[in-house]
C-alpha cells in the first residue's frame, strides 16, 4: 500500500536534474545500471555487437592503409604496369570497404534486436511499478506526468545509454586505429584532429540539458493532447462525441495544444540548432586548420603525395569518428537525465514491494472492524472519511447507503486494502490489516466496483480472472456465472463461454451494461474470498435480474461476508445491518426496522424514495433534506420500483419490527409486488 505521493512536479525535477547532472558519480552509476540492464536483457547480442564494432574499426583503419598502397602503386608505377602494382591494394581497399559496410548492416540489425530486448525488460519493470504502487498515486497528476515521460522516453534510454557507449567504444576503437595510421604518416596532424572534437563536447552537454528541460516542461501539455486525441478516437467516447456534437470543439482544443507545442518546439529546435551549429563550426575550423597544415607539410616536402592522399582520407575518417565519440558522450549524458527520472519512478515500485511484506492475512475471520478510520485524498481540502466505525461479522450481509459523495466507495476501497487510512485502522479479529502482506490481504477480498473492468477477453477469462493463482476451473466458472445470473446469456453467445467479450477483436461480441455487471459479479463469486465487497452491484440490472440476485445472494455467498453499497432501498432492507454514511461519517446504523423506528435520516430518505415511486411525482425531484438539488435516490429515480412500501405501510412496519420484513435471500413478497407493478405499468 502506498504512503503518499513523492513530490515530483516538473520544476522540482528540473532542479533535481540540474544538480544531479553536476555529479559525475551519479551519471557513472546510471551508466553502470544501464549497462547491467542491457547485459541482463541480451548479453549474447551485446557481445556480438561489440565484436562487429571492433571488426568495423579494423576495416576502417585498413582502408587508409589500402588507400596509401593504391596511391603508391599509381605513383611508383612505370607506364603500363599501374594495374600490376595497384591491383592488389585496390582489391584490398574494396574488400575493406565491403567489410565495413557489411559490419555496419549487421550492426544495425543487432542493435534493433538488442533494443527490443531491453524494451521488453524495461516494460516489465515500468508496468510492474504501475500495477504495484498504491492507488493513491493514481490520484496524482504528477504521477501520470512521470509515468507518461517514463513510457515515452525513459523506456528506451537504458538502451540508448548502452548504444551511446557502444558507439563511443567503436568510434574510439576506430579513432585509435586511424590515429595510429595517421601518426605513421605524420604525427604532427593528430593533435589537431583530436582538438576538433572539443567544440562539440562543449556544446553537446548544453544541448542535452535543454532537451531534457524541454521534455519535462512539455509533459503535462502532451498528456492533455493525448487525452483529446483519445476523446476523438476512443470507442467508448465515440457515441457521446457525436451525440453532443463535440467533434469541432475537441478538434479545436487538440489543434490549439498542438499549435502551442509546435511553437515551443520551433524555439527549442532553433536553440538546439544554433548550439549544434556553433559546435560544428568550431570543429570545421580546426579541421580546416589541419588540412592547411597538411598542405604546408607537402609544400615543405615533409611528406610525399601518396602519404598526403592517405592522410586526407584518414583525417576525414578520423574527424567523423571523433565526432561520433562526442555524439555518443552526448547521448549518454542526455539519457542519463532521463534515467534519473526513470530511477525515481522505479523507486516507487521498490517502496510498493516493501509495503507488500508481512505475514499472510488469515483465511477467514470472525469479525472485521473499521475503527475510527479517517481518509483524505491527496490535495483534497477535506476528509472523505472522518472517524468511521463499521463492523462486519462472519456470514453477515451488511449494506452501506448514503448520498452521492458521502464516502461509500472510499470506505469500500479502504476496507479492500487499496487505500491505507490516514487515521484509525481496519482489523481482522483485532489484528490490524496493515500488519498483513498487502497482496495476501487483497487475495482474501473480492470486490466489484461501480466502474469494473470489461476485459476484452473470452467470457471464461472474464470470470476466471477472479482467481488467477489457480488453473481455470470451468465448472466453477459456470456456477459463478449461474449465481450472478449470467450463465444463460453467456451460453447464448456465438462461442458460448469462449466468446471474446469485445468487438475490438475478430469474432468478439459486446454485452449490455447489465449483462456486463452480471459477468463482473460472477468474477467476484468465482474468487474464493471470505469478504465480498459489492459497490452498487445491481445499478444496471433489470428488475428481474436484481430481484434474482438479491433473492439468492446469501446462497451465492455461501457463508461469506458481504458489504454492499446501494442507492436502492429495496435491496438494502433485508441486510443484517445498514450503515448510513453522511459527509464521511456514520450517521446511523441498524436494521431496516430499527432505522425506520428511529425515524432519522434513513427513514426520511426511505420515505422520499417511496413517495417518488408511489406518487410518480410529476412536479420534479424533491430537494434533499439539506436543500441540495438531488437526494441520494437520484440514480434510482430512473428506475421506478414498487417493492418499497408506501409511507403508511412503512410506519406500520416501523411499529412491527420483526414482522413481515423480507430478508435477502427470502424475498418472494418483493418479487410479487414488482410483478404487480410491471403488470400495471408496462
Ligand atoms: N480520486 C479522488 N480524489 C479526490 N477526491 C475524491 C476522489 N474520489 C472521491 N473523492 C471525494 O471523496 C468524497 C467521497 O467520494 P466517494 O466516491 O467515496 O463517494 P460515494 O459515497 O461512493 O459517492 P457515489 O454515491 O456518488 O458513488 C467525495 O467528496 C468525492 O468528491
Amino acid at each position: 500500500m502506498s504512503r503518499g505521493v513523492e513530490p515530483s512536479d516538473p520544476l522540482a525535477l528540473q532542479v533535481a536534474a540540474r544538480s544531479g547532472s553536476r555529479s559525475a558519480g551519479r551519471l557513472g552509476a546510471l551508466v553502470r545500471r544501464s549497462l547491467s540492464l542491457v547485459w541482463a536483457s541480451g548479453r549474447g547480442i551485446l557481445v556480438a555487437l561489440i565484436a562487429v564494432q571492433l571488426l568495423a574499426a579494423a576495416a576502417l583503419a585498413a582502408q587508409v592503409v589500402a588507400v596509401e598502397r593504391v596511391l603508391n602503386g599509381v605513383i611508383d608505377a612505370v607506364d603500363g604496369t599501374v594495374l600490376d602494382s595497384a591491383l592488389l591494394p585496390v582489391i584490398a581497399l574494396a574488400a575493406c570497404s565491403a567489410l565495413a559496410a557489411a559490419a555496419s548492416a549487421v550492426q544495425g540489425q543487432l542493435q534493433r534486436l538488442l533494443g527490443e530486448s531491453v524494451a521488453r525488460t524495461m516494460w516489465g519493470k515500468v508496468l510492474g511499478v504501475a500495477t504495484g504502487v498504491g492507488l493513491r498515486h493514481f490520484e496524482s497528476p504528477e504521477f501520470y506526468n512521470r509515468l507518461n515521460r517514463v513510457q515515452t522516453n525513459a523506456l528506451v534510454r537504458p538502451y540508448q545509454v548502452t548504444q551511446g557507449l557502444l558507439s563511443m567504444g567503436s568510434a574510439l576503437a576506430a579513432s585509435v586505429a586511424l590515429g595510429i595510421t595517421l601518426i605513421a604518416i605524420s604525427p604532427l596532424l593528430l593533435p589537431l584532429v583530436v582538438v576538433a572534437g572539443v567544440p562539440l563536447l562543449l556544446t553537446s552537454a548544453r544541448e542535452s540539458r535543454i532537451e531534457f528541460d524541454f521534455s519535462v516542461r512539455q509533459t503535462p501539455a502532451v498528456r492533455l493532447r493525448s487525452y483529446f486525441a483519445l476523446l476523438q478516437s476512443g470507442r467508448d467516447e465515440a457515441k457521446e462525441v457525436r451525440a453532443f456534437g463535440l467533434t469541432d470543439w475537441l478538434a479545436a482544443r487538440f489543434d490549439a495544444l498542438y499549435g502551442a507545442y509546435l511553437h515551443d518546439l520551433r524555439a527549442h529546435v532553433l536553440r538546439r540548432g544554433v548550439l549544434s551549429l556553433i559546435g560544428q563550426l568550431g570543429s570545421a575550423l580546426v579541421l580546416g586548420a589541419t588540412l592547411i597544415a597538411l598542405v604546408v607539410l607537402i609544400d615543405r616536402g615533409d611528406i610525399d603525395v601518396a602519404a598526403a592522399g592517405a592522410a586526407i582520407v584518414a583525417i576525414r575518417l578520423l574527424a567523423t569518428q571523433v565526432q561520433a565519440v562526442f555524439r555518443g558522450a552526448q547521448s549518454v549524458f542526455e539519457s542519463g537525465l532521463f534515467l534519473d527520472d526513470l530511477e525515481q519512478f522505479l523507486a516507487l515500485g521498490e517502496s510498493a514491494t516493501d509495503d507488500a511484506d508481512g505475514p499472510d492475512a488469515p483465511d477467514g475471520f470472525d469479525v472485521v472492524r473499521v475503527e475510527d478510520v479517517r481518509f483524505r485524498y491527496p490535495d483534497a481540502d477535506r476528509d472523505a472519511l472522518c472517524g468511521v466505525d463499521v463492523e462486519l461479522r462472519a456470514g453477515e450481509v451488511v449494506a452501506l447507503v448514503g448520498e452521492n459523495g458521502s464516502g461509500k466507495t472510499t470506505l469500500a476501497k479502504v476496507l479492500a486494502g487499496l487505500y491505507e487510512p490516514d487515521g484509525g485502522r481496519v482489523t481482522w479479529d483485532a489484528q490490524d490489516v496493515a500488519s498483513f502482506g498487502a497482496a495476501s490481504l487483497r487475495r482474501r477480498i473480492a470486490v466489484v466496483f461501480q466502474d469494473f473492468v470489461r476485459y476484452a477477453l473470452p467470457a471464461t477469462d472474464n470470470i476466471a480472472l477472479g482467481r488467477v493463482d489457480v488453473p481455470v476451473e470451468p465448472a466453477r466458472v459456470r456456477s459463478a456465472a449461474a449465481a450472478a445470473g449470467a450463465e444463460g446469456l453467456l451460453d447464448a453467445l456465438p462461442n458460448g463461454f469462449d466468446t471474446v467479450l469485445s468487438r475490438l477483436f475478430a469474432g468478439g461480441t459486446d454485452l449490455s451494461g447489465g449483462q456486463w455487471q452480471r459477468v463482473a459479479l460472477a468474477r467476484s463469486f468465482y474468487r474464493d474470498a471470505p469478504l465480498v465487497i459489492l459497490d452498487e452491484p445491481s445499478s444496471s440490472l433489470d428488475p428481474r435480474a436484481e430481484h434474482d440476485l438479491f433473492a439468492t445472494l446469501r446462497d451465492s455467498l455461501r457463508g461469506r461476508t458481504a458489504l454492499f453499497i446501494s442507492h436502492r432501498f429495496s435491496t438494502v432492507r433485508g441486510a443484517d445491518r445498514i450503515y448510513v454514511l453522511h459527509e464521511g461519517r456514520i450517521a446511523e446504523q441498524g436494521t431496516h426496522d430499527e432505522l425506520m423506528t428511529r425515524d432519522g435520516r434513513y427513514a426520511e430518505l426511505f420515505r422520499l424514495q417511496s413517495e417518488l415511486r408511489i406518487t410518480g411525482d410529476e412536479a420534479g425531484i424533491p430537494a434533499a433534506p439539506d436543500g441540495s438539488a438531488y437526494p441520494m435516490t437520484m440514480k434510482a429515480t430512473a428506475f421506478p420500483q414498487v417493492d418499497v412500501p408506501a409511507p403508511a405501510e412503512s410506519s406500520q412496519q416501523a411499529h412491527d419490527p420483526g414482522g413481515s420484513q423480507p430478508r435477502l435471500g427470502s424475498v418472494p413478497a418483493l418479487h410479487h409486488r414488482r410483478e404487480t407493478w410491471t403488470d400495471d405499468r408496462v
